[in-house]
């Protein structure tokens, strides 16, 4: 097998630090809560929101779900969120995508306080990772999530060529600003890209964000490459697959593994950033 990079281990270790910090802040009067709105009854959004009450419950973040019926307009959504914004037991919020189509998405994620935004979709919060600002503001948890593993196991980013391979607000896009930030030399792949193998055959790192199973064959990659496999793909049988084939079982390369890799990554991040915010409200009382 390809080396895999244990997000699931790397995740509970962070878990239980996480947990210590609640106990600490909770010893202080601060207990912090995340409210998490669903909007409709996507099956797939159903298991994340899920998986994400179960890790705030195990280490006492307070959490709070909302879920609103698929019908629901913008308008009581955003008010919804007004209501949020101004809740001070709320530190954290959450909603969850995609959205149904007549809501726009845009408007939502503006809509969030940014001291509340936990995904870091706000307008502000991006334009701060864009900037790399050196005051605290939160982070996509996703890619977030990826730069914790590439600390244990890609220590030394500076200089590399990291390719990241779609360019959505939830991942590609902040990854690419994350990997600049630490100082790699990043290239944002997408549908359009010229000469994809090239670029594939040559990078040091690939963070392959593409919802396509089996879209990089291991084989195409670097002898030594550390690839980051983003793909959630839920195949008929209900299997779970990633975008990345690994057909090089005895290479020196490196791999996150769907599922185990970056998913549980995610999550952790997400109680973490939870967690950051309700210190930053603290200290604004
Ligand atoms: N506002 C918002 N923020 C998000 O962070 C967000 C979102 N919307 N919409 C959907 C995506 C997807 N996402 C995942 C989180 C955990 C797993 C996860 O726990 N995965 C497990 C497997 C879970 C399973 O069995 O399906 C694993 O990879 O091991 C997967 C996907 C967060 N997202």
């Amino acid at each position: 097998m390809t080396k895999l990079i244990d997000g699931k281990q790397v995740a509970n270790d962070l878990k239980v630090q996480i947990a210590s910090s609640v106990k600490k802040l909770i010893a202080l009067g601060i207990t912090p809560g995340i409210a998490v709105i669903l909007v409709g009854e996507d099956p797939a959004s159903q298991i994340y929101v899920r998986n994400k009450q179960r890790a705030a419950e195990q280490l006492g973040i307070d959490s709070e779900l909302i879920n609103l019926p698929t019908t629901t307009s913008e308008a009581k959504l955003l008010a919804k969120i007004d209501q949020l914004n101004a809740n001070p037991a709320i530190d954290a919020i959450l909603v969850q995508a995609p959205l149904p189509a007549h809501i726009n998405e845009e408007r939502v994620q503006s809509a969030i306080a940014p001291e509340k935004d936990v995904d870091g979709f706000h307008p502000q919060n991006v334009g701060a990772l864009y900037n790399n600002a050196k005051s605290y503001y939160p982070q996509a948890n996703t890619p977030r999530g990826i730069m914790t593993l590439l600390a244990e196991y890609m220590p030394d980013l500076v200089g590399k060529k990291a390719l990241v391979i779609g360019r959505s607000i939830l991942v590609g896009r902040p990854m690419m600003a994350m990997l600049n930030n630490a100082d790699a030399t990043v290239t944002l792949a997408h549908r359009h890209t010229q000469d994809l193998d090239q670029l594939i055959a040559t990078a040091d790192l690939i963070v392959v964000a593409v919802g396509e199973p089996h879209f990089l064959k291991m084989s195409a990659a670097k002898a030594d490459a550390v690839v980051i496999d983003v793909g959630i793909n839920r195949l008929e049988d209900g299997s779970l697959v990633g975008d990345v084939l690994d057909d090089m079982p005895d290479s020196a390369q490196l791999l996150t593994p769907v599922p185990g890799g970056v998913g549980p990554m995610t999550i952790a991040m997400l109680m973490q950033t939870t967690i950051e915010l309700a210190r930053q409200h603290s200290t604004f009382e």
